[in-house]
């Protein structure tokens, strides 16, 4: 995440309807950083579900496999464009949780139910490629079950870095209005790890309490990272993320600066509502346009 006043660098006008995106890039080292505005939370979804497809074809045709993590909360519905897209190879897809509740796999409060009733149940990816929590342990050996899951797949499946993390091809993010990604809480120690592939949280400040996360190391190993905020009550945290400094003390949002991969926003009209982009847009003092 840029520091400082940070201002987008470029931008590209599209009307944000019809699934074409009003993109601007902010100003990161390695040029990576892109925020794409679409016209409605549904030009939301069928954008992720394109940019889920490519990534998707790219994998397969490089190694045969893709893996793909899920959130929770909204982003399911999001990814509905998703069912019946054609030309998905999903026999090759594995799918993983970025974060969740340690609750049985039956509870309202699990992102595991929430994304077989609207998504997973929907698409023909092989039950033994959907990576759950295991139920009814201490959320701290469900952290270590989690891990292990992980550990257990061949490089083919789940490649690894040169420090020996997983790299995942897609993690998709969802943004909590105090700026939390995953189960990863602003001021929490959590935030610090290095040490494990799969965090226990014992005393979430959102309920339910006890969650598993992936570390941020973890994260910042993906090579694709969407971060996902429709709706106007997304709008000051998306502002405050992406165009307020905060160091020390960053929200987990602005942690998220992927080693060798991407980052890229997924917003509507109502999310980016308060980014600075539109005013220096309207009085055409576009601070560095390239
Ligand atoms: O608790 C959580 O919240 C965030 C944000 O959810 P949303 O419904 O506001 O999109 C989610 O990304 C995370 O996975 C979940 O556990």
């Amino acid at each position: 995440m840029p520091s400082g006043e940070v201002a987008p660098v470029s931008t590209s006008k599209g009307a944000g309807l019809g699934g074409i995106p009003h993109k601007f890039f902010y100003q990161d080292e390695k040029d990576d950083y892109a925020v794409l505005q679409f016209g409605s939370p549904a030009a939301v979804g069928s954008g992720l579900a394109t940019y889920v497809q490519e990534a998707s074809a790219a994998a397969i045709k490089e190694r045969g496999a893709f893996t793909l993590v899920l959130s929770g909360g909204s982003l399911f519905k999001a990814l509905s464009p998703l069912i019946g897209l054609p030309g998905l190879d999903l026999s090759k897809w594995h799918v993983f949780f970025v974060d969740e509740r340690n609750v049985p796999h039956s509870s309202p409060d699990s992102n595991f139910k929430g994304a077989d009733e609207v998504l997973l149940s929907k698409v023909a990816i092989p039950r033994e490629q959907i990576y759950a929590i295991r139920e009814h342990l201490p959320v701290n050996e469900a952290a270590t079950e989690y891990a292990g899951q992980l550990l257990r797949l061949d490089e083919q499946v789940l490649p690894r870095n040169a420090e020996g993390l997983p790299v995942f091809d897609v993690i998709l993010l969802g943004l909590g209005p105090d700026g939390h990604v995953a189960s990863l809480f602003p001021n929490r120690s959590q935030l610090a790890a290095t040490d494990a592939w799969v965090l226990p949280i014992e005393n979430s400040p959102k309920p339910p309490p006890e969650r598993i996360t992936f570390s941020l190391p973890v994260i910042n190993s993906a090579k694709q990272i969407g971060i996902v905020a429709a709706g106007e009550g997304k709008a000051e945290i998306v502002q405050r993320v992406l165009e307020v400094q905060s160091l020390p003390g960053a929200l987990p949002a602005q942690l998220v600066r992927p080693t060798a991969g991407s980052v890229t926003w997924f917003l509507d009209v109502a999310s980016a509502q308060n980014l600075a982009i539109h005013k220096w847009e309207s009085t055409k003092d576009f601070p560095r346009s390239s």
